[in-house]
């Protein structure tokens, strides 16, 4: 087989409506996806890697690196169904000079059992060749997804937006995987379905065409390839298996899918291939589980993109909280007073679609009403909301649209009552005081929309929506008054994202001259 380099980046997500209500079947999520990505780099080409052919009686390995960490390098075994023994291997080769060992359990349950689809779906004998030169794998998350606090205090950078863009790309983070601190954009979705998708490609399992988006909208009725949805599956059930639970899966579903509005799958699809110590022992097959076609797997995707000139901004609160004590108790009280519970999850609910309802309708006036839509963006910009429907007299179109602005800004403060008052009910600080302080404070800056906690809430981060106008001088943005807030803050030590919203739908492939920085650090790794 000749050599061949695959490149794949997934995004992160922000779940800004739909916070635990998005675990239960009966109800949606509105997430947004990223423009922060993972990368993932597959390689057999021998320059690259420095390695060699195998010789056939020796073993395939696989080595991964994750460069933005102390100690991340993992080699595997892979061993091959043959004769008696049905299922795939994949054992860490273990350095006996090293003095730690590192283990990654998302990485190798990733490519043990993509290995394991690729094998019962090409056969072992047409899977090996695929195999023979040694793998290399490259993973790289962009700065977005860990704090960037050390990096811009050692450089004596204040903690701005302007700052953040002056970062080399994937930063070394200085410390191992288990200690660093990840801001919430989802690095393990992202991360496993980066490494899923590039390795379905790599094994020729599914076709380069499975993500361009153009192929799919001209070949599918619903727009989505059968290969984008069989790298789905296989993501949900690798990071369930990794997570050792079933969550929602609106971050793996974000990041192959991209912005949408996400109903979840039911459980029972995944539960025959749950078993940790028995999942590669068992009977069920991976290939039909998997499929596309199994109907179990009942999740919606809705598309979904918020309107034109509108920037989404992340805010990293260096206070923290535990998502699943949180997800744990919440439950709890759902299950203790199901009543009080049903009725303010259905009042949520409904205010969740009323936001998503009026985004769209948003993104329709934009479209019809392109000269005035923009016209209303900038006049709204400099405007605290209070002043939004000031002036009656504006011309038709345009009150229709600050209409909605204004209606988007209010089920926003609605959302965030209805979730606070989950939060009291259930005693955990979804919206905590400090965070309804620091949010009050932001949503009162001229040319803020609404904003909220992201996904569990606690104390984690923020979102925001803010107008963006275009041909707006850089001072005058709303998101410049907004990093002011930020940078002078007190109560909270408030650190911004530079992550926008993603257009693109979810997984995407890459050129390695296409992804800023990315040459120049293959360039430096070690062989
Ligand atoms: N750059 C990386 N390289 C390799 N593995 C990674 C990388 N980033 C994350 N991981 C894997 O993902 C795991 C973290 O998963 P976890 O579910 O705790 O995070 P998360 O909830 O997705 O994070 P967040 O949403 O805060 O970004 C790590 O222990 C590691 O196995
Ligand atoms: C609480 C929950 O609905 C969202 C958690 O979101 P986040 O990881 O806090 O962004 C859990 C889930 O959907 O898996």
């Amino acid at each position: 087989m000749s050599p061949t380099t695959t490149l794949v980046s997934s995004p992160g997500k922000v779940l800004v409506a739909g916070g635990y209500l998005v675990l239960d079947p009966l109800y949606s999520g509105t997430v947004v996806s990223t423009s922060s990505r993972f990368y993932t780099l597959v390689t057999d080409d021998l320059v690259q890697s420095g390695s060699g052919r195998r010789s056939p009686t020796s073993p395939i390995q696989i080595r991964v690196r994750s460069p933005q960490f102390v100690n991340a390098t993992w080699t595997y075994k892979v061993t091959l169904p043959t004769g008696d023994n049905k299922s795939v291997l994949v054992e860490q080769v273990i350095d006996p000079s090293s003095a730690t060992v590192s283990k990654n359990k998302f990485v190798q349950l990733a490519i043990d059992r993509t290995i394991a689809l690729a094998s019962e779906i090409l056969g072992p004998s047409s899977t090996e060749p695929l195999l023979s030169n040694d793998i290399d794998i490259i993973i790289l998350g962009d700065n977005d997804f860990y704090s960037q606090r050390a990096q811009l205090t050692s450089r004596n950078l204040p903690p701005t937006l302007t700052s953040l863009t002056q970062l080399p790309s994937f930063l070394h983070t200085n410390v191992p995987i288990s200690q660093v601190h990840k801001t919430g954009l989802g690095s393990s979705a992202a991360l496993i379905t980066s490494l899923v998708s590039a390795l379905l490609l790599h094994l020729k399992v599914i076709p380069p065409s499975s993500f361009d988006s153009k192929v799919e909208k001209s070949e599918n009725d619903g727009g989505v390839s059968e290969g984008r949805r069989l790298a789905h599956n296989l993501a949900q059930y690798v990071h369930c298996l990794a997570q050792g639970k079933i969550g929602s899966g609106f971050d793996v579903s974000a990041a192959c899918f991209g912005s949408q509005i996400y109903t979840r799958f039911g459980k029972e699809v995944l539960d025959p291939l749950m078993s940790v110590e028995g999942y590669n022992t068992t009977d069920v097959s991976l290939k039909t589980t998997l499929s596309s076609s199994n109907p179990l797997w009942n999740y919606r995707v809705e598309p979904f993109q918020l309107p034109p000139s509108i920037r989404l901004m992340l805010a990293d609160v260096d206070a923290g909280s535990d998502t699943p004590s949180l997800v744990g108790k919440v439950l709890k009280w759902r299950k203790e007073r199901p009543e009080e519970a049903k009725e303010l999850w259905d009042h949520i609910n409904l205010l969740n679609q009323k936001l998503s309802k009026t985004l769209r309708e948003l993104n329709i006036l934009a479209e019809k009403f392109e000269v005035e839509y923009k016209k209303v963006v900038k006049y709204l910009s400099s405007l605290m909301y209070v002043q939004w429907l000031a002036n009656p007299s504006l011309p038709e179109a345009e009150q229709k649209i600050i209409e909605q602005f204004y209606q988007a800004r209010q089920t926003t403060e609605d959302i965030r009552a209805g979730m606070r008052k989950m939060g009291s009910l259930s005693c955990v600080p979804i919206e905590p005081p400090e965070q309804t302080d620091l949010l009050d404070t932001c949503i009162s800056v001229a040319g803020v929309i609404g904003g909220g906690v992201p996904g569990a809430g606690g104390y984690d981060a923020i979102w925001l929506l803010v107008f963006d106008p275009e041909d707006c001088p850089q001072t005058d943005l709303p998101s410049t008054r907004v990093e002011g807030v930020w940078s002078t803050y007190k109560s909270l030590d408030v650190s911004p994202l530079l992550a926008t919203e993603s257009k693109d739908k979810g997984v995407r492939i890459e050129s390695v001259d296409g992804v800023k920085g990315l040459k120049e650090l293959l360039s430096e790794l070690p062989n």
